[in-house]
């Protein structure tokens, strides 16, 4: 017996998602998440899918990663998919900063780690928590392979000009500050996922994928190969996300220090956590804030608005760097399940070619589907998203091979 299966984690600051997949059919056989860690009321919960079991739900309090991936270790063992298994083959880790360094998924060895680590001033907030969910994984399994696979590795092919902020170069340099960008997992799975919907090579088709999650970010991929794209430095640049500001003027930042009295980290915490949807309205679910809308909520409203207008802004921006754009791509929670989102974003915008369909707009379910008229020059397209296939998929793979 050939081992097959993968255990995928997504660490976060305070949480922990996880799914164990079977890639011979790329069957999923448990899913889950530890939420809250370092809180009083951690949560966990588990949902054993091979054996079509009910969620088990755990409330209590987890101190930290290790312990928290302890717990999850432990409830995949009370279905016999303990990570003792001679059948896991790998163990893939989402980590979100991989800086100009790794380009690729990596199999994890010290020196790997090192190179995370050293990336923490530029992901103080994702690369810690990646680096104890790796660590502790490490300790729990040390003879299985590791395989580290970065949100920013499908961004290392934009040009400079794309990459580059107009600042400084040798400080820049030094700082090791240029565009980055994020969720670059997703936005090569949706692009490749989305020209196989119009029937075609990746090579062949121009895809503005538009990523909307709690986190959200726009990229334009010319013929497979990402060419600029919303984030930067860090997760905060570009669209309005659920409690990101996504762009403001810098000097904002100096204002609020020097007028607004508020320290370095204070104003972080503003633009990372208080900012953007929830900010703005004191929600960041697009559900509740469509239902604050429908009982004719303003502050719910302008908040939707705001959000729309920076969303046109970038497909408009991205026509132009495309030049000629085959699909625009809707994907993540918002992009896959609202549909007043995406009439909205490409409302009034037929001169670029785009509109929705508003029959077909509405329809909903899990498979890629095209809601643009059939007669439309442009493809407009829901692609739902699978960060943990793809992470599985690209480990599996690198071990298979250096096997
Ligand atoms: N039915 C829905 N209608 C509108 N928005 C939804 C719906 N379901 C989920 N969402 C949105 O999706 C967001 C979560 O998206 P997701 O991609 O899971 O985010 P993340 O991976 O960043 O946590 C929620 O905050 C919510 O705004
Ligand atoms: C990088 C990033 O923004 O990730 P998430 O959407 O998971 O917060
Ligand atoms: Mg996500």
């Amino acid at each position: 017996m050939t081992a097959s299966r993968v255990l995928v984690l997504n660490s976060g600051s305070s949480s922990v998602k996880y799914q164990l997949l079977d890639m011979r059919d790329n069957s999923r056989l448990a899913a889950g998440l530890v939420e809250r860690i370092g809180e009083r009321t951690s949560r966990l919960k588990h949902t054993p899918l091979a054996a079509g079991g009910e969620a088990r739900e755990w409330n209590g309090p987890i101190a930290d990663h290790d312990a928290a991936l302890k717990a999850v270790a432990e409830e995949l063992a009370k279905d016999g998919l303990g990570l003792d298994s001679p059948e896991l083959a790998a163990i893939g880790h989402r980590v979100v900063h991989g800086g100009q360094t790794f380009t690729r998924p990596t199999v994890i060895d010290d020196a790997v780690l090192a190179e995370i680590e050293r990336l923490i001033p530029v992901a103080p907030l994702h690369n810690p928590a990646n680096l104890t969910g790796i660590r502790t994984a490490r300790a729990l399994r040390p003879d299985l392979p590791q395989v580290a696979v970065f949100d920013t590795a499908f961004h290392t092919t934009m040009p400079e000009s794309a990459a580059r902020y107009a600042i400084d170069v040798e400080t820049a340099d030094a700082h090791r500050i240029r565009r980055y960008g994020f969720h670059g997992t997703s936005h090569a799975y949706v692009s490749r996922a989305t020209a196989e919907l119009l029937g075609k090579a990746p090579e062949e088709v121009n895809v503005i994928v538009l990523h909307l999650g709690n986190g959200a970010s726009a990229s334009a991929v010319r013929g497979g190969v990402c060419v600029d794209t919303s984030m930067g430095l860090t997760p905060l640049e570009g669209l309005v996300m659920g409690t990101r500001s996504g762009d403001t003027d810098p000097a904002v930042i100096f204002h609020l220090a020097r007028v607004g009295n508020m320290s370095i980290d204070e104003i972080d915490t503003l633009l990372n956590k208080k900012s953007g949807l929830i900010g703005l309205c004191g929600d960041n679910d697009m559900r509740e804030i469509r239902r604050r809308i429908d009982e004719g909520d303003a502050r719910a409203e302008l908040a939707f608005d705001i959000y729309i207008h920076r969303l046109k802004k970038y497909i408009g921006a991205y026509c132009a760097v495309l030049g000629r754009v085959d699909a625009v791509a809707f994907t993540a929670g918002v992009g896959e399940n609202s549909a007043e989102v995406r009439a909205a974003a490409v409302a009034g915008l037929e001169t670029l070619g785009l509109a929705v369909d508003d029959a077909l707009n509405a329809v909903r379910g899990d498979e890629p589907r095209l809601i643009s008229p059939p007669d439309a020059r442009v493809a407009v397209a829901v692609v739902p998203t699978d960060e943990e296939l793809e992470i599985a998929t690209q480990t599996y793979a690198l071990v298979e091979r250096t096997n």
